[in-house]
């Protein structure tokens, strides 16, 4: 059992060619699923702790795991009972079927909650081969038999939710597992919501698909990724201000907001943070304020190597909004546009973002940090897998798209996606957002793999340290902690 941090994620097509592609090399589905249902029964053996087993086999593959897990459990000296919804389909299932000396009861005609409640469930009904939502039986057979376990193992996938969307489809809503093992890879359900919550923890199981080349850099193979913890540039002896970075912060009608943000930057690592607001503004005194004009930018950033513009948190969205926003595009240095100049953005801008991304010039990138209700004002109403939308929508305006929420998603305009594992529920709460745009501005000189990635680790961090009911002022404060760690 792996921790799925930095590893690849796969969709259900991706799962089949990979498979193809080991089979290809000499594995047979046989072997790859023997090695399944052996991993699962290694895990559920440990955690099961000597407690009577129930494996729930459906009819395809998914079912052949469960099968194997339950023979490997039963050989280990562990009591195990199977429920099967109908009879296996595929070759290897049946195989794996007729290897199960033990008996099959069925489900959910006979229903099984009916007996003795087992307190460990591993559910192998139905995994990426799910095509259609689970008959209401079948769903609530499995919901009643999932909430009364002790202990409940999704093999692969919690039965019930689309592999590629992380949608449930059912209206019933899915019961929440305590463990999810993936296998061989991850899927888009294992890190999307509300999918990601009924799996409840996640863990990878190696099968032998061979994958360990998927996201290396050595190879040409790209996939997307799970965040893990950033590597950050150690400070250096010579250091100065200016060459830690410099963010400024573009603020406007909401003082405050800009303000967090810039703290935000400062404790995340920048040198130097520059707001420009309203004079009075309440602000740390390491913060240098001043007033704005276009021309006070141009002076504050001449000849400055490395300098990061943030705006947006409290912008407001009047014409001197756009102004603002105009001027610090045209500055040509990395931005990260944000809240209120999200929606300012037309298309001639994403034309000039995406003139930019054919450059390879690091000190020109954009990043855009919508939540789903700035996303869908910018891109349009989205369906299907939030990875595939904030994909298209980085392809489309040409910036790194930082799609915010419980499942973050940071798409890149050549089309690398990578997602953030559920954040802190704590963090929905007002000027979350502005502390996240400020990290960015810092990141974007200390992260040498990814500024968007490091910053939305760093900010999940520092709500995993507060642990809850902390207010964003809090978080930024953390970040002097998060950034120290490094
Ligand atoms: N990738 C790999 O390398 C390896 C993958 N492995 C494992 O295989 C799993 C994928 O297996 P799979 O493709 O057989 O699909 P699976 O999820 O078992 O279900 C398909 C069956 O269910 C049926 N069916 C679908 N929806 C239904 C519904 N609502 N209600 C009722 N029936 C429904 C569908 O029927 P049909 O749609 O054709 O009518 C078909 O019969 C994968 O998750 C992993 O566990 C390992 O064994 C080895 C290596
Ligand atoms: N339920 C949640 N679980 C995890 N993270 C969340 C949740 N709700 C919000 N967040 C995070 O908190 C931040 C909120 O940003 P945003 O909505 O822009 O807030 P604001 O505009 O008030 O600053 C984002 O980084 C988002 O990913
Ligand atoms: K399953």
């Amino acid at each position: 059992m792996t921790p799925i941090e930095g590893q690849p994620i796969l969709t259900a097509a991706q799962m089949r060619a990979a498979e193809d592609r080991a089979i290809a090399d000499g594995a047979s589905v046989e072997s790859l699923m023997d090695r399944a249902g052996a991993g699962v029964a290694e895990a559920v053996r440990r955690l099961a702790a000597g407690s009577p087993v129930l494996v729930l086999c459906g009819p395809g593959n998914n079912g052949g795991d469960g099968y194997v897990a339950a023979r490997v459990l039963r050989q280990n000296g562990v009591e195990v009972r199977v429920g099967a919804l109908g009879e296996p389909k595929t070759e290897a299932a049946s195989a794996a079927r007729a290897a199960w000396a033990g008996a099959v009861e069925r489900f959910p005609d006979a229903p099984l909650e009916q007996h003795d409640i087992s307190p460990v469930v591993v559910e192998a009904v139905f995994g990426t081969g799910l095509s259609r939502p689970l008959d209401d039986d079948v769903a609530r057979t499995i919901n009643a038999l999932v909430q009364c376990a002790r202990l409940s193992v999704a093999v692969d996938l919690p039965s019930g939710v689309d592999t590629d969307t992380g949608a449930e489809l059912n209206p019933l809503s899915l019961p929440h597992y305590s463990l999810t093992l993936a296998l061989g890879a991850l899927k888009p359900a294992h890190v999307l919501q509300p999918a990601a919550s009924v799996c409840g923890a996640v863990r990878l199981l190696d099968i032998g698909l061979g994958l360990d080349h998927i996201g290396s850099p050595r190879e040409n193979v790209s996939a997307d990724q799970v965040i893990a913890r950033p590597p950050l540039f150690a400070l250096q002896a010579a250091d100065h201000k200016y060459s830690r970075g410099m963010v400024v912060v573009i603020g406007g009608a909401m003082p405050g907001a800009a303000a967090l943000a810039v703290q935000s930057a400062m404790r995340a690592g920048a040198g130097y943070g520059l707001l420009f607001a309203e004079p009075g503004t309440a602000m740390p005194h390491a913060v240098v304020q001043r007033d704005w004009s276009p021309q006070a930018l141009t002076a504050a950033i001449a000849g400055k190597p490395k300098v990061g513009i943030v705006i947006g948190p409290g912008l407001g969205r009047d014409d001197a909004a756009v102004a603002k926003l105009d001027a610090a595009i045209a500055s040509e240095r990395p931005i990260v546009i944000d809240g209120d100049a999200l929606h300012l953005l037309e298309e001639r801008h994403f034309a000039i973002f995406r003139h930019r991304a054919t450059i390879v010039d690091r000190d020109r990138r954009v990043f855009l940090t919508p939540h789903a209700g700035e996303f869908k004002a910018l891109f349009g109403a989205w369906t299907g897998s939030k990875i595939a939308a904030a994909r298209a929508a980085a392809r489309h305006s040409g910036a790194t798209v930082v799609f915010k929420g419980p499942d973050t998603v940071i798409a890149h305009p050549n089309g690398h996606t990578n997602v953030a594992l559920a954040g802190s529920p704590w963090l929905s709460t007002a000027g979350t957002g502005d502390v996240l745009a400020g990290i960015l501005g810092a990141t974007l000189f200390s992260a040498p793999f990814g500024a968007a990635e490091a910053a939305v680790w760093m900010h999940a961090e520092a709500a995993r340290r507060l642990g809850g009911a902390f207010i964003a002022d809090d978080l930024a404060r953390e970040l002097s902690a998060v950034r120290a760690s490094r």
